[in-house]
C-alpha cells in the first residue's frame, strides 16, 4: 500500500497531459509546416520556447518542417551595409547586390541560428533553403501597380523576387523519416539558374501544399487577422478573405499571409492558422487543447 497522494497542483499537470491525449493520438505521424516570421523572433525567451514546441512536436511523433522568414533581419543588415531597401505589395525589391545580402541573412544566419536553438534542446535539425535537392523552383515575379499620376496600370520590376512554380519535397520527406526536423529558408533557383528572394509565408504555403500538410501556421506579431475595430477574426474563407482585401481590412504584409493560406487548403493542407509567435507556446495551445488561437483559415 501507497499513502503516496498527489496535490492538486500535480492533479492539474496530469490533467494537462490527459487533455492533450486525442490531439496526440490524431496528429501522431502528421505533418505539420510552421512558417516562423522574422517579427515573431523575439528575444532568447521567446526563441527557446519556439524551439522547445518544435522539439515536443518532433518528439510525441508529429512531422514539424519550419519555413522560416527574416524580412526585419535582412533590413538591418542592408542598413549597415548602406543599401537602400523598397517593397511593393509586401514584396522587398531584389536588385543582385540585395539578393546576395537576402542569402546571407536567410541561408546563413536565421537558418544557422534556428537550427541551433533546436539542437540545444535535443531535437536534430538540419537547416537547408529552398536551392537544396531541387526543393523549390522558382520564376520571376511579375507585378503591376497603377501609376501615382494617370492612375494607368504599369509594369513595376522587383529584380530577383521569385515565386515557387515546383516544390519537390522528397527531401523534406526523407529527413523527417529519418527523425530530422527541416528548417528551409525562403531562396530557390530560378529556371534561369539566377536566386530568387522568395517571400517566406508564400515559400511555407507552397510547401505545405506540396507535403498535403495537416496543418500550417505562421506565427506573426499580431494575434491574427484583426477586423477594423482590432477585433480578432476566428474563422475565415476564400470570400470572407476576398471581401476583408477589397473593403481595405487586410493590407500589407497581411496579404502574402491570407494568400498563400487560401492556396495551401485548396492544395490539399486541412487547415492554415494565423497566430502570434510571441505569445509564449502559442502553437503548443492551439495544437494540444480545446481553445483555439489566431485566425483559422479552411477551405
Ligand atoms: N487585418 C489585419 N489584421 C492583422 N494584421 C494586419 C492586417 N492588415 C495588415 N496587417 C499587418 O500585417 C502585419 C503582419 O505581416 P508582416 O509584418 O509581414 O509579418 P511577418 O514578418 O510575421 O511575416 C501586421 O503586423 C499588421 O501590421
Ligand atoms: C521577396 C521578399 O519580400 N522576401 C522577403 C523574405 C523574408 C521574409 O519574407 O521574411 P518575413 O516573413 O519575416 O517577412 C524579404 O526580403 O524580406
Amino acid at each position: 500500500m501507497t499513502d503516496y497522494t498527489p496535490d492538486a497542483a500535480l492533479l492539474a499537470k496530469a490533467e494537462t497531459l490527459t487533455e492533450a491525449l486525442p490531439y496526440l493520438q490524431r496528429y501522431a505521424g502528421q505533418t505539420f509546416v510552421i512558417k516562423y516570421g522574422g517579427h515573431a523572433m523575439g528575444d532568447p525567451e521567446a526563441q527557446r520556447d519556439f524551439a522547445e514546441d518544435v522539439v515536443l512536436l518532433k518528439a510525441v511523433g508529429i512531422n514539424p518542417v519550419v519555413v522560416h522568414g527574416g524580412g526585419p533581419q535582412i533590413g538591418a543588415m542592408l542598413k549597415r551595409l548602406g543599401v537602400e531597401s523598397t517593397f511593393v505589395g509586401g514584396l522587398r525589391v531584389t536588385d543582385a547586390a540585395t539578393a546576395e545580402v537576402a542569402e546571407m541573412v536567410l541561408a546563413g544566419k536565421i537558418n544557422k541560428e534556428i537550427v541551433g536553438w533546436i539542437a540545444a534542446l535535443g531535437g536534430r535539425a538540419v537547416g537547408i533553403s529552398g536551392k537544396d535537392a531541387n526543393l523549390v523552383i522558382a520564376e520571376k515575379v511579375t507585378r503591376t501597380e497603377p501609376d501615382l499620376n494617370s492612375g494607368i496600370e504599369r509594369h513595376v520590376d522587383l529584380g530577383f523576387v521569385g515565386e515557387p512554380v515546383a516544390v519537390d519535397p522528397a527531401i523534406l520527406r526523407n529527413l523527417a523519416r529519418d527523425g530530422f526536423i527541416p528548417v528551409v529558408a525562403p531562396v530557390a533557383l530560378g529556371t534561369d539558374g539566377a536566386t530568387y528572394n522568395i517571400n517566406a509565408d508564400t515559400m511555407a504555403g507552397a510547401i505545405a501544399g506540396a507535403l498535403d500538410a495537416r496543418r500550417f501556421f505562421l506565427l506573426t506579431d499580431v494575434a491574427g487577422v484583426l477586423a477594423k475595430d482590432g477585433t480578432l477574426i476566428t474563422d475565415l474563407d476564400a470570400t470572407a478573405i476576398a471581401a476583408l482585401k477589397t473593403d481595405g481590412t487586410i493590407s500589407g504584409g497581411m496579404i502574402p499571409k491570407v494568400d498563400t493560406c487560401i492556396a495551401a487548403v485548396e492544395a490539399g493542407v486541412e487547415a492554415a492558422v494565423i497566430l502570434d509567435g510571441r505569445v509564449p507556446h502559442a502553437m503548443l495551445l492551439e495544437i494540444f487543447t480545446s481553445q483555439g488561437a489566431g485566425t483559422l483559415v479552411h477551405a
